[in-house]
This record gives C-alpha cells, sequence and structure tokens, in this order.
C-alpha cells in the first residue's frame, strides 16, 4: 500500500475539475517523456463529466499525444452498447469524441450485445486487462458513494473481498443500473496512483469514514490505494466533515 493519503481541497468542482484534469494532463506527459504509454483509469459518475469537460478544453493545448494513450475504466454499467447509462458513452461524449485517440487504446467493458451475462463481460474485461502491456495502471480515478462505494464495489458486498479475478460482475447494485462489471480492489490498486474525486455535501460523512480506519468490507474506498500516492480530490463541501 501507499503512503499516507494525500487530501486536496478546492473552493467547488469546477476548481477540483480544473486541478485534476491539469494533473492529469502533467502525468501523461511525464510518461510519454519517459517512452511509455500512459494506462489512465476512468471512471463514471457526476464529478467525472465535470472533469472530462475540463480535459476535453484542455486537450489542443496540452503537448500530449493522444492516440498514444490507454483508457480504461474502473466499472461499467452492463447495459447497452449506447445507453445514456454507460460510463464509456459519458466519457467519450464529453472527452473521448474531442480528442484524437487511437480506439484501439479504449478499452470498454463488454456491453449486453457483445456478452452473454454480466459474469461473461467481466471476464471478458479482466482477460482484456490482464493480456494488455497495462503491467500497471498510471491512474486510477475513482468516484466515491455516499455509501463508500468506489467502482461498482459496494459495502457488504462478497465482490469487495475477491482476491481471485482482475473484473467481477455485481447483480443487485444499490445504485442503478443493477448489473455492472467492476475491476477489483487488487486490479484497481496495481496502479502507481489512486485519485479519488469527490464533490458535494452528500459526500462528506463517506470520505470522512474512508479516511478513518476500520473494515473495508463497510466502506469499500478504504481498500483503494495507489503504489507511489493516494490522493483525495474534493471541495469545500465533501471535505465539510473532516477535523482538519
Ligand atoms: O458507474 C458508477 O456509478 C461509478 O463508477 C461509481 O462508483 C461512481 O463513480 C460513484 O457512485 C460516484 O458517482 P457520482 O459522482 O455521480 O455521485
Amino acid at each position: 500500500m501507499s503512503a499516507e493519503a494525500e487530501i486536496r481541497r478546492h473552493a467547488g468542482p469546477e476548481a477540483l475539475a480544473e486541478d485534476v484534469a491539469e494533473r492529469l494532463l502533467v502525468v501523461i506527459r511525464e510518461v510519454q517523456a519517459d517512452g511509455r504509454v500512459p494506462q489512465v483509469v476512468l471512471t463514471g459518475g457526476t464529478i467525472a463529466d465535470t472533469i472530462h469537460a475540463t480535459l476535453a478544453r484542455l486537450a489542443p493545448s496540452s503537448q500530449v499525444d493522444w492516440r498514444s494513450v490507454d483508457f480504461w475504466w474502473g466499472d461499467e454499467r452492463f447495459v447497452a452498447r449506447g445507453s445514456e447509462d454507460r460510463n464509456a458513452v459519458q466519457a467519450r461524449r464529453a472527452f473521448l469524441d474531442h480528442v484524437d485517440v487511437d480506439p484501439a487504446r479504449v478499452h470498454e467493458a463488454p456491453s449486453t450485445e457483445s456478452a452473454a451475462s454480466v459474469d461473461e463481460a467481466a471476464a471478458a474485461y479482466g482477460d482484456e486487462v490482464r493480456g494488455s502491456d497495462a503491467h500497471e495502471f498510471d491512474v486510477v480515478m475513482l468516484g466515491l458513494g455516499p455509501d463508500g462505494h468506489v467502482a461498482s464495489l459496494f459495502p457488504g458486498f462478497a465482490q469487495v473481498e475477491d482476491h481471485d479475478h482482475v473484473a467481477v460482475g455485481v447483480t443487485d447494485s444499490p445504485k442503478p443500473p443493477p448489473e455492472r462489471i467492476s475491476l477489483t480492489l487488487d486490479a484497481l490498486n496495481h496502479t502507481r496512483a489512486t485519485w479519488f474525486l469527490v464533490s458535494g455535501e452528500g459526500k462528506a460523512d463517506a470520505v470522512a469514514q474512508a479516511l478513518d480506519e476500520g473494515p473495508v468490507l463497510d466502506i469499500p474506498a478504504r481498500g483503494a490505494a495507489g503504489r507511489e500516492e493516494t490522493v483525495w480530490f474534493l471541495d469545500d463541501a465533501a471535505a465539510s466533515a473532516l477535523d482538519t
């Protein structure tokens, strides 16, 4: 596990999004300068949408070679390929459709058209992660649920404690839609950096609990960390239950 988590506070969601987007562009440039293809794990959710729009705005002047970046998702909803519910559809619309990515490097989890069941979809996605040259992710971005979930790993669910798979299927998600594919904590933690992206008062208690000791099964976010860094990007509302 990584060193102690860093907390970066911002006045509101826009400032938070700006900070995350700028920092992601720096990481991508550094990895490319190092001669590697950056491995970036995107997330779904509302703050992610704002970050994606900010990335699209900053992309033209970013000096990033967008064709040489691999994009993954920490989780995906198991729905039709074009569904508004898909994290990939949201990310494409706000971000990926606006930059010159290599389609072969945009790694979507299977949809209901391409897999017969959520478990089959999870197995295929896990194989893609394992079979890729993503020996390790560079950045894993994670939204946080008010219940402490990350990706589609929900409190009390057996998938939180799965150490046998890269990706798992979820059939009764408390957050709709019910069927989802999620990377496991072991797979998510195979990363240099883990960035939590959290905005709004509704997440304040979950942030405080996630940063507190206790069972990972109760607050799955406690179990996510990067090898080199774990950063919590918070706005003041999301940080309002912290002591500092
Ligand atoms: O697909 C999903 O639903 C997610 O990946 C999920 O883990 C999300 O990131 C959080 O629930 C935060 O979502 P909000 O920012 O919309 O609250």
